[in-house]
């Protein structure tokens, strides 16, 4: 891995959403061209209809922080018998983190799925949370109403009727879409992945994200900003998209710029596509949304030697890119 003196700071797009609400063209061009170059970008809520979002980030963070501090036996009875599914707490280790030699150093977190959620507000989520009241189904609608906002913006850059975009996002289907809390305590790490559904809303507030420059063929350091999201596209959207749009490649590491921060905690409000979603893969073969799902947890769980062997982790990014991250 390369030393972070030589690691630069991501130039992305900053966005504002007050104006994608509005389907300012201007807007909507800085978002098709951050979604066909690194695929991050930040998004400034001032003036839209979720402007509190990065206040309820703060209200979240503390209640994370309660939370993560339980002893791991008491975090481990929301374990649910999963290794690798969402809504559940996910112990430390059971993806591969960034260090070939210490792949069990990896983040913990826990997944709570939105559609349960919406079934079952009490049994979604842990009991420490019940007491934040409606926090998290709140977090999660502001979430639900950018991400809907921005399916309708892609839908007009992809030429694709809005409607159909939707279709494949109908929150009343069942997905795998969870908002994920994750947690950092000392060294542990993100492994390199693209994410696996269609769009991520993530806010952290320590250094350590990186992604993947198409451009200079190197990593570089996503800045952290308190009151703005890191938005990125995932493989569900790139697919349904034709592969048109391009799926961010990100990694946290804890070392450089990122080693003298803390506990380490993001929250990553993950879109996916319905279940029942068909779409041509990173190798052409058609798949479902939920398929796609499971090899993606099983590659996100899988030796590094395992990952290097199949197209998964990455989302097919390395041929779009020409180059093996
Ligand atoms: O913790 C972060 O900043 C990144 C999280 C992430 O990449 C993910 O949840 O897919
Ligand atoms: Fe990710």
């Amino acid at each position: 891995m390369a030393s972070d003196g030589h690691i630069p700071n991501a130039s992305l797009e900053t966005v504002s959403f007050a104006a994608l609400e509005q389907k300012d063209p201007n807007e909507i061009n800085k978002l098709a061209t951050a979604s066909t170059s690194a695929g991050f970008f930040y998004l400034d809520f001032e003036g839209s209809k979720v402007d509190k979002l990065p206040e309820m980030k703060r209200d979240l963070l503390k209640v994370m922080e309660s939370y993560f501090h339980q002893p791991l036996d008491v975090k481990l009875q929301d374990y649910k018998g999963h290794s690798k599914r969402g809504q559940v707490f996910v112990k430390k280790g059971t993806f591969s983190g960034v260090d070939r030699e210490k792949q069990e150093e990896s983040f913990e977190h826990l997944a709570i799925g939105s559609y349960d959620l919406k079934m079952n507000v009490a049994g979604a989520l842990p009991a420490l949370f019940h007491e934040a009241g409606n926090l998290v189904p709140e977090y999660i609608a502001a979430c639900e109403h950018v991400v809907r906002s921005l399916l309708s913006c892609y839908g007009y850059i992809l030429n694709m009727s809005e409607s159909d975009l939707q279709k494949h996002h109908d929150q009343s289907v069942k997905s795998e879409t969870i908002l994920a809390l994750l947690s950092y305590p000392g060294r542990l790490t993100h492994q390199k992945h693209t994410d696996l559904g269609s769009l991520t809303v993530l806010f952290s507030d320590q250094w350590g994200l990186q992604v993947f420059s198409p451009s200079t063929s190197g990593w570089e350091w996503v800045e952290p900003r308190e009151e703005q999201a890191v938005i990125n596209v995932g493989d569900g959207l790139r697919f349904i998209s034709g592969k048109k749009l391009f799926s961010s490649v990100h990694r946290v590491v804890r070392e450089g710029r990122a080693s003298s921060e803390g506990h380490r905690y993001s929250i990553a409000y993950l879109l996916r596509p319905a279940d029942n979603t068909t779409f041509l893969d990173a190798e052409g073969i058609e798949i479902t949304a939920k398929e796609l799902a499971e090899s993606k947890y099983n590659s996100y769980a899988a030796s590094h030697a395992e990952q290097d062997k199949s197209s998964v982790l990455m989302g097919g990014m390395e041929k779009t890119f020409g180059v093996r991250v």
